[in-house]
């Protein structure tokens, strides 16, 4: 049996502005990413990085092109499928956007308000927040938290649904070396035991080692 790509994208295109003052930024874009598979998206600032991670985390709509995430295509998808797939992926971002006013065990259950038959939610984000090692901070808010746990929380929100795939951008920027180091291992032992695929933008070059493939950006295009 051959196994379906997380991520299929195949003569993706996208442009921001009408008109004269339409400007390409994402130029032909093909790429498969496979489950399990730990990706590294690199490249210049204002390369199209961001703006294909949005596209495949479902947060901004198709133009031209065929982009299918976990066999479901996107390209002209209504906004409800959109709200589905996004349902099944986990982000983490630079800047963690917890909740101050919750904590850490109230911010991790968020995504699984998705889920409202969902039982022993507290129990699930405990369990989690032990795998990242802050089974001894489940009751402190992200205010009482140094950077590198509250990124810690964000990666424990971000697979507590246990979703298929992972976008994270910059995840490390905002941490110092051995903090960074820490949080991207956590991710590679999470996805490895959970069998996850992960697509993370970075240009922290101290964590190119922990992927299977790292995806070169230049000018909105993808080298390889
Ligand atoms: N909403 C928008 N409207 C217009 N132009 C945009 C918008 N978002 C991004 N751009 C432009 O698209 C190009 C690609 O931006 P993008 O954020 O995807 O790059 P990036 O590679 O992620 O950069 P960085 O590494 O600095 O985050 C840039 O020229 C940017 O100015």
């Amino acid at each position: 049996m051959s196994v379906l790509p997380t991520i299929q994208i195949q003569n993706l295109n996208h442009s921001f502005g009408k008109g004269n003052l339409e400007k390409p930024v994402l130029v032909d874009i093909n790429l498969e990413i496979y489950p399990g598979e730990i990706i590294i998206l690199t490249g210049p600032s204002g390369s199209g990085k961001t703006t294909l991670l949005t596209l495949i985390g479902a947060l901004r709509s198709t133009q031209s092109g065929s982009l299918k995430i976990l066999d479901r295509e996107l390209h002209g998808a209504s906004s409800k499928q959109l709200v589905k797939t996004r349902s099944q992926i986990g982000f983490i971002f630079q800047s963690h956007n917890l909740l101050k006013s919750l904590t850490a065990w109230e911010n991790v259950t968020m995504p699984l308000k998705l889920q409202p038959q969902m039982k022993n939610r507290k129990a699930l984000a405990i369990e989690i927040l032990n795998l990242v090692g802050l089974g001894d901070r489940t009751h402190y808010y992200p205010d009482n938290l140094s950077g590198g746990q509250k990124q810690r929380v964000a990666i424990a929100r971000a697979l507590v649904a246990n979703p298929q795939l992972i976008l994270a951008d910059e995840p490390t920027a905002a941490l110092d070396s051995h903090s960074g180091r820490e949080v991207v291992q956590i991710m590679q032992n999470l996805a490895k035991e959970r069998g996850c695929t992960i697509l993370m933008v970075t240009h922290d070059n101290r964590i190119l080692d922990v992927a299977n493939r790292i995806i070169h950006m230049e000018d909105g295009c993808l080298i390889s």
